[in-house]
């Protein structure tokens, strides 16, 4: 039975794999949309209307952007030794390249971007599905990417791989470095972070100090945003006149649904030469702006005019304006971004791809990681591992470039639990913790793209509070569903296969990030190098400041004696400046480590164009050395795997299993060395305590014998 089942789900998912693939890298790319066979789309009516969101910190707020879709794929894992040893059927199958259908009733079927079939290589998944948005990132457009699945179907595969298949997170940091070397005309500032959601609590996984770490609203200015009068006009200082503006939040206060800001709204008017300054309460849900006051008489207030604000009746309740934004109300006013941060999170500048994968290697060792009965290795967390990227133009082009910054997410969740999952104790807290953030998640995307909803719950879950910026439009979007095609998880993985179809339609405006230099941590860092260079320059050109010897009129021994004097001081100087060369030296060179730049020069470039899935990554062997071995596979392969399963189904959940699994999982080639190390001791430590039980014996023997 389970040989036959085994052997249809080659014969479709050979259909899948034989069938041509498509190049998916273009932003513009737009993937086919169906709803079919009467399955209905909660989205589908091309009529309904859909909420737009604009990313606000872009440079630009008069070019058009183009819009996309979250970009959606499933991918199908191969049924597990276990369950064709127990005989499950194959319930759902990847019908060709982007159709999933239900076996036992085909009319049942979902269309995606882009359906993965079990034979389909993570390689090929990482082209389609996740090398544009990598791309993106590269250029200054925020990305995301997270794998969404029932627990055991392939998440962590996915987003991490092994060292035979490694997965999206070591590929897109390979193929960040590989950019960077194809991009000769710019220098790039790569850092990277590592967190993980467990039991709704924040935790550092870069630095184990880091626990229960606080998300913060992040209410950025952005200086370059220009204004001109409110289309109402009002009766102000700054009338008619283009300016800037810049908005410092005092004091925040969050209540369960909005939050409630003092803040000081500073107005430079540019052609006046006045400042204004106002003192403001703002309150906000979610991006929408419900009331202000300001401390203006007139109760008139500028703000950027694509914005539209309208002014409204005056209130009796001390607030004298009231202000709303007349087009769409889930738009954060320009000038301000509003996005999530989490306070104190370590950031590490990488220098090279093994640098970054030994700090994932590190941060893997924090994770929490259990057994459950579906899964001896599950993530009992979510994690978020983040690159920020900076760039600016270099050499010849570097003059009036602007420096771009972008975040690329890649999230690994912690699988749903169905009720199936007879765990107890710390797993069914934590099961309970990660599908009520799924839930939200759930929620949220419906209300995204439900079109009426005025509230989008994010704060519900840390997990939607850090994915806010990701959800509501601000950058590319890429979700890799992971399914098991076995009958036993059927309803769970028809529940995939409909989150993933609502995702597909939250539309997002993605636009390049061009931030000022103030904020630019590259841009400080060629700065400072800059400087320093001077002052060696200055140094290597003897521009020193020597006290002259005035000529007093003393006699000539006195002069004599200044001279020996000055000469002394000279020497010393010299050799002063000796020094201050070599640390200005090294620190030249330990910031221009930090800063990136192709070793090809800008002549041989093609970029920074590039088309189609192209890159072909050979991993070296200390980078592999920070991937997983591939002991979860070898684990469900071997036939010993029911050595973890108790009789009455029940996994053995015991510590000592339990932690001698999590450390086999780390660091593989240390793996590899170590039970071969520990295995020579142990035959070293048996051959001599054999020998001591031998010479007792025979002295035993010896004495009896006399
Ligand atoms: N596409 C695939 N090809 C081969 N094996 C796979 C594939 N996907 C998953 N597996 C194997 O299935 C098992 C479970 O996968 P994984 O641990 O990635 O699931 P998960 O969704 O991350 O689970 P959890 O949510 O419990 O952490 C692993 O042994 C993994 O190697």
């Amino acid at each position: 039975m389970a040989t036959k089942q085994a052997s249809k789900f080659q014969k479709l998912s050979s259909r899948v794999a034989n069938s041509p693939t498509s190049s998916t890298t273009s932003s513009s790319k737009q993937f086919p949309e169906h709803s079919i066979d009467g399955v209905s789309s909660p989205a589908s009516s091309s009529a309904r209307s859909k909420p737009q969101f604009y990313y606000s910190e872009s440079v630009s707020v008069e070019t058009e952007r183009p819009k996309e879709n979250v970009t959606v794929t499933v991918r199908f894992r191969p049924l597990s030794p276990r369950e064709i040893r127990q005989g499950e059927e194959i319930s759902w199958y990847a019908d060709g390249e982007t159709i999933v259908r239900n076996e036992h009733n085909p009319s049942l079927a979902y269309a995606y971007d882009r359906v993965f079939g079990p034979t389909t290589t993570t390689r090929h998944v990482y082209d389609v599905a996740a090398q544009h948005v990598i791309g993106g990132s590269m250029e200054g457009i925020n990305g995301t990417i997270f794998a969404y699945g029932v627990t055991s179907s392939g998440k962590t595969h996915t987003m991490h791989g092994d060292q035979r298949s490694p997965g999206i997170i070591p590929l897109a940091v390979k193929d960040a470095f590989s950019i960077i070397q194809e991009t000769p005309r710019r220098e790039f500032l790569l850092r990277v972070s590592y967190l993980e959601i467990y039991n709704e609590v924040v935790n550092d996984l870069l630095n184990p100090a880091g626990q229960n770490l606080r998300i913060r609203e992040d209410t950025q200015f952005v200086p370059n945003t220009r204004f001109t009068s409110a289309t109402t006009t009002p009766q102000t200082l700054l009338k008619e006149d283009a300016g800037y503006c810049a908005l410092f939040p005092l004091l925040g206060v969050w209540t369960n649904h909005c939050l409630i800001e003092v803040q000081v709204l500073i107005l430079w008017n540019v052609n006046k030469r006045c400042l204004l300054i106002l003192e403001s309460i703002l309150i906000i849900e979610e991006f929408t702006v419900l009331q202000l006051r300001n401390s203006m008489d007139n109760g008139s207030v500028l703000y950027p005019s694509p914005l539209s604000f309208r002014l409204g009746h005056s209130t009796s309740s001390g607030f004298s304006s009231q202000l709303s934004v007349s087009n769409a109300n889930k738009h954060p006013p320009d000038g301000m971004v509003r996005g999530t941060f989490v306070e104190g999170i370590k950031e590490e500048v990488v220098l090279s791809p093994a640098h970054a994968l030994s700090l994932i290697a590190a941060g893997e060792e924090h994770r929490h990681v259990g057994s459950t009965n579906f899964n001896l290795l599950s993530s009992r967390s979510h994690t978020i591992f983040t690159l920020t990227i900076e760039s600016s133009p270099c050499g010849e082009y570097s003059e009036g470039g602007a420096v771009t910054l972008s975040q690329l997410h890649l999230i690994d969740l912690a699988g749903s639990e169905s009720s199936k999952a007879e765990t107890t104790g710390v797993r069914r807290k934590e099961g309970s913790y990660i599908n009520k953030s799924l839930l939200t998640l759930g929620t949220v995307i419906s209300k995204l793209t439900d079109g009426k909803a005025t509230h989008i719950p994010y704060r519900d879950s840390k997990l939607t509070r850090l994915l806010q910026s990701s959800l509501s439009g601000q950058g590319r979007v890429s979700l890799i569903c992971t399914v098991t095609p076995s009958s036993s998880n059927s309803e769970e993985t028809h529940n995939t296969l409909k989150f993933a179809h609502r995702a597909k339609h939250i539309e997002i405006q993605a636009a390049q990030n061009k931030i000022i230099d103030e904020k630019s941590l590259i841009k400080k860092y060629q700065n400072e190098i800059r400087r320093l260079k001077e002052e060696l320059e200055q140094l290597k050109r003897g521009i020193v400041t020597v006290p002259q010897i005035k000529d007093s009129g003393d006699d000539l021994l006195l002069l004599k004696q200044k001279l020996v004097d000055g000469q002394v001081r000279l020497q010393s100087r010299l050799e002063q400046e000796e020094e201050a060369k070599e640390a200005l030296l090294s620190r030249i060179q330990r910031l221009t480590k930090l800063i990136l730049v192709s070793t090809k020069t800008s002549h041989s470039s093609r970029v920074p164009h590039r088309a189609g899935p192209r890159r072909r990554h050979s991993f070296g062997e200390e980078e592999l050395a920070y991937l997983p071995h591939r002991r979860r596979d070898l684990i469900l392969e071997d036939e010993n795997v029911n050595l973890y399963v108790s009789v009455d189904g029940n996994v053995d959940t015991s510590d000592d299993t339990f932690k001698e699994e999590k450390k086999t999982r780390k660091n593989g080639l240390l793996n590899w060395f170590k039970p071969r190390v520990f295995g020579i001791y142990s035959i070293v430590i048996t051959t001599a305590s054999l020998l001591t039980c031998l010479f007792h014996l025979s002295a035993i023997m010896l004495v009896a014998w006399t």
